[in-house]
């Protein structure tokens, strides 16, 4: 499969664009589902007249030797001519597939840093579990018989106009009733049900993702039958919807059928006419009146694929939904790179720069050379502010802050205080609405696409793997004496030791056999072997007895030395080796300066350091 199909864009649609590009192949896989439609047709026909022909008891069975033949004929042609169709057609929707989930994931990626506050998770699941394999049926339940079905529809009505015009236009009107008619109002009558399902189901994902990320708290409360009671209760209401649903379907398919009963009906009903006006001998009675069997099948068959529709129209508006919010992304990510707000990479940066560590950046991000250890980082908000989309207030405001490489930086304030959304802009995962930042001299999405930052958090995630491979997450290359020093200085080296496996223990499934405090050391040697110049740290002490956080604490600091640090905390312990402190009440700073400083500058902060002294 080398042929590329090209992406269309945003604006022009899931369908339409892809069944333009395959057009040739559509073309050919609808001329073969119409002529395998055809040939089910003829060997109905050829049955028909082989039977009646065979009743008259011929004298010699040369007579119906031609028919014999030839039902054999249709009979494993339309076995071939299907298989043919099912092979190309699959062969188109897999390519237009491929392409749409490349596209899909194109829209997706520029908002992967923003995906779980802008979408739900369930939604996103829906998406990429059902929207796309939902369009590949458009095409292969939905276009496709219906293509079929017309040109069997308009062979079919020529065929029987040059034999007779008024009837002909009688079964144009019938099927053609049976094609448009039925389907069109079973849709009209099933649209609220339908609506109501498809919000149904997108209430049941987003429960059900909630109940899973929630479990160990739906578990420590005791009151997991009432969360499976309420889950049941919403899989109820839905399969209600679906059933009303499905009974609306099944009612236009009884309809239809019973139509395409009428259509044998009245086929029979004229060609016994014709027999008797001596326009064909009786034994091509059956056969007229077979083959409306088969025609009908393809017609009651796109009426069905009709009804079915609304559901392809849902997933392409989520694709589109989505599509537009990553364009949106792109153009904001290209109004930031290439914009007047995007100076060069300080000059000082790049002339320090080492050849063995730097860091290839994108073309559209002014490259950033990181040499061995730490470099010029310098950070730099400016009057920054952001409001979550949706939200009245602003999460923080007001933001000035000048950071110096090497700086060791707290940020403390209390719940809500707005220290994550700081974070999170200097980190570059959220645009600044207001103000600006710029770190090494370029805007933080740069900073953080180029890789200058390391992230301790709260929690780190340990992989069902090795020590080694756990710690290997922060420089994939990193040979295994580079793996055992970082862990050595990370404090785990008589740890290590104490393992029979030593770094090649397995770690178990989330790291289930480690404390806290190991976790935090396997974590820091993993930033150590990322070897960046600016470390954040979101509370990688929260959880620790006050005797393992001070040594943690001594174990980051020593090995951090030299690096800019930015550390999220919720208590003063640590706060005599920073270089800053700041304090943030409601996203605005409160107070700010240097321990020395603030001891001697404000009650409160004396105060509240007197207070926060671990007793040890
Ligand atoms: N995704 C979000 N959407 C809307 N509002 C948010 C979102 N995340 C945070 N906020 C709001 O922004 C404000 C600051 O939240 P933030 O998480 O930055 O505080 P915090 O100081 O880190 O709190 P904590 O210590 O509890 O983590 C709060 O009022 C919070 O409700």
């Amino acid at each position: 499969m080398k042929e590329e199909v090209q992406q269309p864009t945003a604006t022009r649609g899931w369908i339409r664009p892809y069944v333009r590009k395959q057009a040739v192949r559509f073309l050919a896989v609808s001329l073969i589902a119409t002529l395998a439609v055809a040939c089910g047709a003829a060997l109905l026909f050829t049955s028909g007249y082989l039977i009646s022909r065979s009743a008259l008891q011929p004298y010699n069975v040369l007579m119906v030797y031609v028919p014999i033949v030839l039902v054999r004929t249709f009979g494993f042609g339309r076995a071939v001519i299907h298989y043919v169709e099912r092979l190309i057609s699959h062969d188109m929707v897999l390519r237009i597939l491929s392409a749409m989930r490349v596209r899909l994931y194109r829209a997706l990626e520029p908002q992967a840093v923003h995906i779980r506050s802008r979408y739900r998770t369930g939604d996103i699941l829906g998406l990429l579990a059902e929207d796309i394999e939902q369009l590949q049926n458009v095409y292969l339940r939905l276009a496709l018989p219906y293509t079929a079905a017309v040109l069997v529809y308009a062979a079919g009505v020529l065929i029987l106009g040059y034999m007779d015009a008024a009837f002909a236009v009688l079964i144009a009107l019938y099927c053609g009733f049976l094609l448009i008619t039925v389907p069109v109002v079973t849709l009209l009558a099933s649209r609220v049900i339908r609506k109501k399902h498809l919000k149904e189901r997108s209430l049941l994902y987003q429960e059900t993702a909630d109940s899973i990320f929630g479990m160990n708290d739906w578990l420590l409360s005791g009151r997991t039958n009432h969360l499976l009671e309420r889950l049941a209760q919403r899989q109820a209401a839905m399969a209600d919807l679906d059933r009303r649903n499905r009974r609306k379907e099944w009612r236009a398919e009884w309809i239809m059928q019973c139509i395409g009963g009428g259509a044998v009906l009245l086929m029979a009903v004229w060609a016994g006419s014709m027999s008797t006006s001596g326009q064909f001998a009786p034994e091509w009675i059956a056969a007229y009146t077979f083959v409306t069997f088969p025609l009908i099948e393809a017609m009651v068959r796109a009426g069905q694929a009709v009804i079915a529709s609304p559901d392809y129209r849902v997933s392409t508006r989520r694709l589109q939904e989505v599509e537009a919010a990553g364009t949106a992304e792109m153009e904001a990510k290209t109004e930031t790179t290439t914009g007047v707000n995007s100076p060069a990479a300080p000059a000082d940066a790049s002339a320090e720069a080492s050849a063995d560590a730097s860091v290839a950046a994108p073309a559209s991000i002014p490259s950033i050379n990181i040499k061995d250890g730490p470099s010029d980082a310098f950070i730099h908000l400016d009057g920054v502010g952001y409001r979550y989309p949706g939200s009245e207030g602003w999460s923080v405001r007001d933001i000035h802050l000048k950071v110096q490489t090497g700086e060791k930086i707290a940020l403390i304030g209390r719940s809500g205080a707005g220290k994550s959304t700081l974070f999170k802009l200097i980190q570059g995962e959220l645009a600044p609405q207001e103000g600006r930042i710029s770190i090494a001299g370029v805007e933080a999405q740069a900073a953080r696409e180029a890789g200058l930052f390391s992230v301790m958090n709260q929690q780190p995630y340990l992989f069902d793997t090795t020590i080694a491979n756990n710690i290997r997450l922060g420089r994939q290359n990193a040979s295994d004496e580079e793996v055992m020093a970082v862990a050595e200085r990370a404090g785990l080296g008589e740890l290590i030791a104490s393992l029979p496996k030593g770094l090649e223990t397995p770690v178990r499934e989330t790291g289930s056999r480690f404390s806290g405090g190991e976790r935090q050391r396997i974590s820091l040697a993993r930033v150590l072997l990322q070897n960046r110049p600016i470390v954040l740290l979101d509370e990688p002490t929260v959880g620790l007895d006050p005797i393992t956080e001070q040594r943690l604490l001594t174990t980051l600091f020593q090995n951090l030395q030299g690096r800019t640090l930015i550390w999220i905390t919720h208590h003063l312990t640590g706060m005599e080796q920073m270089d800053q402190i700041i304090f943030l009440d409601g996203g605005k700073i409160t107070m700010q300066g240097s321990h020395e400083q603030l001891l001697q500058q404000h009650e409160r902060y004396r105060q509240l350091y007197a207070l926060d002294q671990p007793l040890l």
